[in-house]
């Protein structure tokens, strides 16, 4: 914004450069989470997003001119030191609202622009007061402004809103009576948000992906919860295995001391987080119940992290973090798939049979690459070439209407319990094993000579794929998109992979891939078989049935804002 004006015409200049900067900064707010402290409002849990006006209106906070101030009596108003400048801040029911007391021409707001103009208690971790020691002093504040708010919440990013990175906001007054008071009801406000977790069970895979998960958790992951005062305990996993054998072994007593489960690695170690839990309910009992109330979170640390990726929009291990600490929830549809021989697994992103499971084989003995390994036995499977033949029945769903073809977003009205398109997709009987559903009428049967047979659960994002394998899939719609991939050519077979990038799988575009919408799907090989890769898990067994369970688990998200 260029502003040249004459001397003369200073006055008036400041003054319109004054309403230029509030109204470009104010409506950078946007929050989503509408405050619900003090049990003056409910919260939904899922990213809402309410505009400035209306947090002014309901918080007492000013106009956006600056100048009708109108507080509510409930609210506090102070003035703080923020990076030198003064700002105008009032605590309120729903949060925190901050401007700049006064813009000058040389001292432009845009240098304060990491604050929020409006701060909603359900997107703060903490408040603390802090006093400055005499012996030494904040380099950039008078001897007198001693006494520091110090509010640690999160921005989100500026090209990709649902890329969230902490932030600590430095509020500071000569007034230690008054910061301590603001620290103080910020806290009780905090401590009143409904979900908010305060013990945590953390299973940290020190060999996944890049073997970074430690430090991730460390560096992290841990601050966070740290300063949102979430008690961590933390397992570090020894064998494949041991997550689900840490989660089953879980008492009752531990059950009920957890507000949830924590993974912090690849998809593998989410699915053995979420099979040992599943498996705790499916046993039922007063600990089934239990361990229907936990919630699992997943902070990526692998090598495709699909299901961080699918729920929070990102691979960033901050959000997921910020995500768990700040008691965000939402349901997610789980498949259970059931092995012919007998015994049973649990997934969330998606099971495929052909070229993804040959690629898993293979790249699990190529381990010690790394991710680098995905690569390598991608290009190695697509030049083997191979297509399997197969008998393939799916249990249609109901039709899918138009408007739930579209990208599942926070707040999204398909998955939102009670949202009226709820209704689309069958709610499968919970916890039977799925070759029950075989039993029922109106199955539809296929059989043929398959490069590739997918069952995928939710939209399956990667860095691979941003937009997922499945862009129109929902977190909790009660539906199975199966992809049916002919056999073809190596060079049609690669233009439908290198196609998955830019818009999923696509059946307009190749006449040989077909995208059904089903409930249920049974596979029975015929000949030479390939594997079951199971959210990145291979299955014993290739004869197989596997049903979705609409939003049988609740976790640490609120989908993609
Ligand atoms: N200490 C360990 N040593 C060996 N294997 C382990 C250990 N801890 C866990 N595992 C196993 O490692 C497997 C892979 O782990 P994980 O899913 O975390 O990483 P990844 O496979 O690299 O990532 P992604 O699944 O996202 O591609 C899991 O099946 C898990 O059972």
């Amino acid at each position: 914004m260029k502003h040249k004006h004459k001397i003369s015409a200073l006055p008036e200049a400041l003054e319109s450069l004054e309403e230029d900067l509030r109204s470009e900064h104010l409506p950078l707010i946007a929050s989503p989470h509408p405050g619900s402290a003090l049990g003056m409002r409910k919260s939904s849990g899922n990213g809402r997003t309410l505009p400035f006006g209306k947090f002014q209106e309901e918080c007492g906070s000013p106009s956006s001119s600056g100048r009708s101030v109108d507080l509510a009596k409930t609210s506090s108003e102070a003035v703080f030191m923020v990076k030198g400048r003064r700002v105008r801040a009032w605590l309120t029911s729903f949060g925190i609202s901050i401007i700049p007391a006064s813009s000058s021409w040389w001292k432009p707001w845009a240098n304060l622009r990491y604050i929020p103009d409006a701060l909603l208690f359900e997107e703060v971790l903490s408040a603390t007061a802090q006093q400055h020691s005499q012996r030494t002093p904040c380099r950039c504040q008078s001897s007198r402004q001693r006494h520091c708010l110090i509010i640690s919440t999160f921005k989100r990013g500026r090209r990709k809103r649902c890329d969230w990175k902490p932030i600590r906001l430095v509020l500071k007054s000569s007034n230690a009576e008054m910061v301590h008071e603001w620290a103080l009801k910020i806290g009780e406000a905090i401590r009143m948000q409904p979900q908010r977790p305060s013990t945590l069970l953390v299973l940290i895979n020190p060999f996944g992906g890049a073997r970074r998960a430690r430090a991730v958790w460390r560096r992290t992951a841990s601050p966070i919860f740290n300063s949102a005062g979430v008690k961590c305990t933390t397992v570090e996993t020894e064998r494949e295995g041991h997550a689900r054998e840490v989660v089953q072994a879980l008492s009752l007593a531990e059950l009920q001391t957890y507000d949830g489960i924590v993974a912090v690695g690849g998809d593998g170690l989410f699915q053995e987080v979420l099979n040992g839990l599943l498996s705790i309910r499916g046993a039922g009992g007063k600990a089934g119940q239990v361990a229907a109330h936990l919630r699992l979170g997943h902070i990526p640390a692998g090598s495709t992290d699909a299901v961080a990726f699918s729920l929070n929009g990102t691979r960033s291990q901050a959000t997921a973090a910020l995500h768990i600490a700040l008691g965000d929830r939402t349901q997610l549809d789980v498949m259970r798939v059931d092995m012919g021989s007998g015994g049973h697994r649990y997934a969330v992103c998606v099971a495929s049979y052909g070229y993804m499971g040959d690629l898993m084989r293979l790249s699990e003995r190529l381990r010690f690459l790394g991710p680098a390994r995905y690569g390598l036995a991608g290009a190695i499977t697509l030049l083997r070439g191979r297509a399997y033949d197969a008998e393939v029945a799916f249990l249609p769903s109901d039709p899918v209407p138009e408007r739930v073809r579209r990208e599942c977003r926070a707040e999204c009205d398909v998955c939102t319990p009670g949202s009226p398109t709820r209704a689309v997709g069958q709610q499968a009987p919970f916890m039977t094993s799925s070759r029950l559903a075989l039993d029922e009428a109106g199955w539809v049967k296929r059989q043929g000579r398959y490069k590739s047979i997918m069952a995928v659960v939710t939209a399956c994002r990667s860095d691979m794929s941003t937009n997922g394998l499945a862009p129109e899939a929902h977190l909790s719609d009660g539906r199975l998109q199966l992809v049916l991939v002919r056999d073809t050519s190596r060079f049609q077979y690669l233009r439908f992979m290198a196609s998955i990038p830019r818009c999923g799988v696509c059946p307009e575009k190749f006449s040989f891939v077909e995208v059904l919408d089903c409930t249920a799907v049974c596979l029975t090989p015929r000949g030479a078989e390939s594997c079951w890769n199971v959210d990145g898990e291979l299955l014993p067994d290739n004869h197989i049935a596997a049903r979705v369970h609409r939003g049988l688990l609740d976790v640490f998200a609120r989908g993609i804002e």
